[in-house]
């Protein structure tokens, strides 16, 4: 059976219209599917108010305890329960969720090395019978990127690698599309114009562009996650504009697809 898993990401959550509009379109996405949501943006802006400083390394929040804080509340609370409540208007029987939330993604306080990132996790472990047994009663699972360890903590993590990592999970019992919607129109050759979009990518093509600085920042762990799905078992992985995703689940024609070597 064929499962949709979607990522969005924070800049499209943070304009109400555009969100509205992604949800829309993704109830009429047919069901089995579920929704991985991101919110790095409006954590920022209330931990900003709150008086508490933004530190990213690479792409991922050094996350302290008042970090931790403003993330549990902001993706955990805001930002999941907003998207239950809008996709419940639109026809989709949401159920919000973080990893700790029936066990379902478990995982490690990332070690310290040279760099201490707090309260970040690193899946170890997915219940994807769990999710399965949701899927099952026509339920949409909406995950926040939050996990939680056996230490009783909850953790910070990536949303584009829960997303990667759930895909992965439930290629077990099926075959999964995954989607990455963002702000533009998919991975671009120049990040400078914003129509120049790379149709197909695979990966020696991805370290060109990278080498030459055309891919960089936040799209680089982005593609890293997107190619690992693909290695570990995912069928299909696009890349695409949050306004296109009927069009990417439907035959893969948005955005940027990835292929293999
Ligand atoms: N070649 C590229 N094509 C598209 N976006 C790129 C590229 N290189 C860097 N980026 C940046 O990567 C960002 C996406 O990564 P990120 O901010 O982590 O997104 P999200 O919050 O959706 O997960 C884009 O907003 C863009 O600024
Ligand atoms: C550990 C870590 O960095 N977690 C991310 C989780 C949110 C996220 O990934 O949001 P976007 O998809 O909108 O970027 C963070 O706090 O920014």
């Amino acid at each position: 059976m064929k499962l949709t898993v979607v990522k969005i990401g924070g800049n499209v959550i943070d304009n109400p219209a555009f969100c509205e509009q992604f949800l829309k379109d993704f109830s009429d996405i047919p069901a089995p599917k579920i929704l991985v949501h991101g919110g790095g943006k409006i954590a920022t802006q209330v931990a900003e108010k709150l008086g508490i400083e933004t530190v990213m390394v690479e792409g991922r929040r050094i996350t302290n305890k008042a970090m931790l804080d403003v993330v549990t509340m902001v993706y955990g609370g805001l930002v999941n329960k907003s998207l239950v409540a809008r996709m419940q208007q639109f026809g989709d029987n949401a159920i919000g969720l973080t990893g700790a939330d029936g066990g379902v993604i478990l995982s490690k306080k990332r070690p310290v090395k040279t760099i201490d990132y707090g309260f970040v996790g690193d899946i170890e472990k997915i219940n994807s019978s769990f999710i399965a047994s949701l899927l099952a009663q026509d339920i949409v699972p909406v995950f926040a990127p939050l996990t939680y360890d056996k230490e009783g903590n909850m953790l910070n993590t990536n949303a584009d690698t829960q997303a990667q990592a759930i895909a992965v999970a439930m290629t077990e019992d099926y075959e999964v599309n995954l989607v990455y919607c963002f702000e533009k129109k998919g991975v671009l050759s120049d990040p400078e114009d914003d129509d120049a979009v790379i149709a197909v990518l695979k990966p020696a093509d991805y370290e060109h562009y990278k080498a030459e600085g055309a891919i960089n920042k936040g799209m680089i762990p982005k593609l890293d996650n997107a190619f690992k799905a693909l290695t570990d078992g995912v069928a299909q992985v696009t890349i695409c504009h949050a306004k296109e995703v009927k069009l990417a689940v439907k035959d893969g024609i948005a955005g940027t697809k990835l292929v293999g070597a």
